[in-house]
């Protein structure tokens, strides 16, 4: 198996992509002569479509900052193996000067698969350029080539896999417009040379002999696993032989492999995902309600965390979900569990590593409350803010981890001067990046509700209690779905208060959603339950 890997020169094209659009608005104002409506429109949709691909480029290099690795979109050029060329040969023996034309035939090019791997997290690991490995060539005594080995391209479990369409600048082209593009200003004659001249192996003086074997073959999209099919073998000289060509000095080239530009698209699947602003607490409340096993960065300054980090929640039999969860503990980063964390994560073993709790039964502590009962993932996000949409910030590109989410959870910095007006920018941008996508929020958190009210003064308490109100009362007016009002629960996640809560609710969330029935479709294509990979 080989897989050819070659990194794109990015700093190459994005500024050509720039600079193509400065030459498009220079041409549509300088010109001497009016361009009509018509063409104008066309060069200025050129000009936003372009322009949006640079945005999303910039967006994916600010996510890659500080040397994160994580990856959720990727376009990957694929190019199926070769298949082998057809032989020509005569048998020759003792006694036998003239035997019978003896070429082998090539053998078929390496098919490329995909397959989903529960191990991986990232798309950083695929290649964005795979070539199959080709067929051997036929050889004397009716030896055939051997079929090119398959390739197969591992990807996470929840990986969108779609071919770009026709027309899409970032498509590559595939085997039949190489060959177009070959042939194009030719004359007939010398179109028709080439042709045969690609096809056959010793060209075949007057053509037409086997001419059957040398028409393009039905491209044949196979759903599955199989995403480009090895190219067809080429015929040995037997092939040919008929009672009015005994002896064929001829064999046909293998075909060229398949070629197809994938686009790759992580959509991570976890059941509950955190949506807040920057520094509304999102990190801190992963680390609290995983008992800080979550590997997610917490610090005071605006958009810590770059990319979505899942972590997994474990309830015991008693509703707690971790060992003196409610005892004042405090989650800030340690180096320490980091390190083991990502240590854990590479080596896939982090979901099935022991909890706390479980930890501390098998040190002998046989307490009740250390027996799992239920297991949920959630999914911290990086910062929301208005106008993302507009690639302001870290854009909207990572909210499509969120699209498999069963429930969505809005967290809302209580501490903040009009934390409503938060949560109101909030469910826009969620609707700006998917319409319907907000009515899958389940639950609000006021987070950082230490902050008021922390010295018990009696008229700060009422007034951190009047702004609870007039969240809720927000919350009410403007935020319910067929009648159904979002829960507003206050929160500490840095001092793990109310978070039981938290945890008992996201839980009755997460069992209702699996309970229904499963439409697991998003933009109307389909998924296959099996393997994860969706085929559209
Ligand atoms: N007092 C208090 N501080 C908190 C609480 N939750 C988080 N913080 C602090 O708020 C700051 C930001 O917390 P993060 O968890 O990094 O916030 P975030 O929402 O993940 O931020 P981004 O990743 O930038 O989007 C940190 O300094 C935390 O210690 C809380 O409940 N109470
Ligand atoms: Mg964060």
């Amino acid at each position: 198996m080989r897989i050819t890997l070659l990194v794109p020169n990015l700093r190459a094209t994005a500024p050509s992509l720039r600079s193509y659009s400065t030459i498009i608005s220079h041409a549509g104002s300088s010109s001497s002569r009016p361009a009509t409506d018509t063409t104008r429109e066309s060069i200025l949709e050129e000009q936003r479509e372009r322009d949006a691909l640079f945005r999303k480029r910039k967006t994916e290099w600010k996510r890659r900052q500080r040397g994160e690795t994580f990856l959720d979109h990727l376009i990957v050029h694929v190019r199926a193996g070769r298949g082998g060329n057809g032989c020509v040969a005569f048998h020759r023996e003792k006694f036998k000067p003239y035997g019978p034309p003896s070429g082998g035939n090539g053998g078929r090019g390496g098919d490329v698969y995909i397959l989903p791997d529960q191990h991986l997290t990232t798309l950083s690991s695929v290649p964005s350029r795979v070539r199959g490995n080709a067929g051997g060539h036929g050889m004397g005594t009716w030896q055939h080539g051997c079929v090119g080995a398959p390739v197969i391209l591992r990807v996470p479990l929840g990986t969108v896999v779609r071919e770009l369409p026709r027309g899409d600048p970032r498509r590559k082209q595939d085997e039949w417009e190489t060959e177009d593009e070959a042939y194009a200003g030719l004359d007939k004659d010398e179109r028709r040379q080439r042709w045969q001249e690609r096809r056959w192996v010793h060209y075949p003086i007057g053509g037409g002999a086997g001419s059957g074997c040398t028409t393009r073959l039905p491209r044949v999209r196979q759903f599955g696993t199989l995403v480009a099919s090895g190219g067809a073998t080429g015929y040995g000289n037997p092939h040919f032989q008929s009672t009015t060509n005994p002896s064929p000095k001829f064999a046909t080239r293998g075909y060229e492999g398949e070629r197809v530009t994938l686009e790759l698209e992580l959509k991570l699947l976890a059941d509950v995902g955190l949506v807040g602003a920057p520094n509304a607490g999102k990190s801190t409340l992963l680390r609290a309600l995983t008992g800080g096993r979550a590997r997610s960065t917490v610090a005071e300054y605006a958009f810590t965390t770059l990319n979505p980090v899942v972590g997994v929640v474990r309830m015991t039999e008693d509703g707690s979900f971790v060992v003196g969860g409610e005892d004042g503990t405090i989650y800030e980063e340690t180096s320490v569990e980091e390190q083991r964390e990502r240590v854990l994560m590479k080596s896939g073993a982090y979901a099935d590593s022991p909890t706390r709790n479980q930890g501390l039964r098998s040190m002998g502590d046989d307490d009740e409350r250390s027996i799992e009962a239920f297991r949920f993932t959630i999914a911290d996000n990086p910062g929301l803010i208005e106008n993302a949409s507009d690639n302001v910030g870290l854009g909207h590109s990572f909210l499509r981890s969120m699209e498999r989410s069963l429930a969505l959870v809005y967290v809302v910095d209580l501490s903040g001067p009009a934390p409503w007006d938060e949560l109101y920018m909030l469910r826009e941008e969620l609707e700006k990046y998917k319409p319907g996508m907000s009515e899958r929020a389940r639950m609000i958190i006021a987070n950082k509700a230490d902050l008021l009210a922390s010295d018990g003064d009696p008229e700060e308490v009422r007034l951190a209690r009047a702004k609870l109100a007039r969240l809720e009362e927000f919350v009410k007016a403007e935020m319910s779905h067929d009648g159904r009002v979002l829960d507003v629960v206050p929160t500490s996640g840095k001092y793990s208060q109310n978070l039981r809560i938290v945890v008992q609710k996201l839980r009755k969330y997460v069992e209702e959603a699996r309970r229904a029935p499963q439409t697991s479709s998003i933009d109307g294509t389909f998924y296959d339950a099996t393997s994860n990979v969706q085929q559209s």
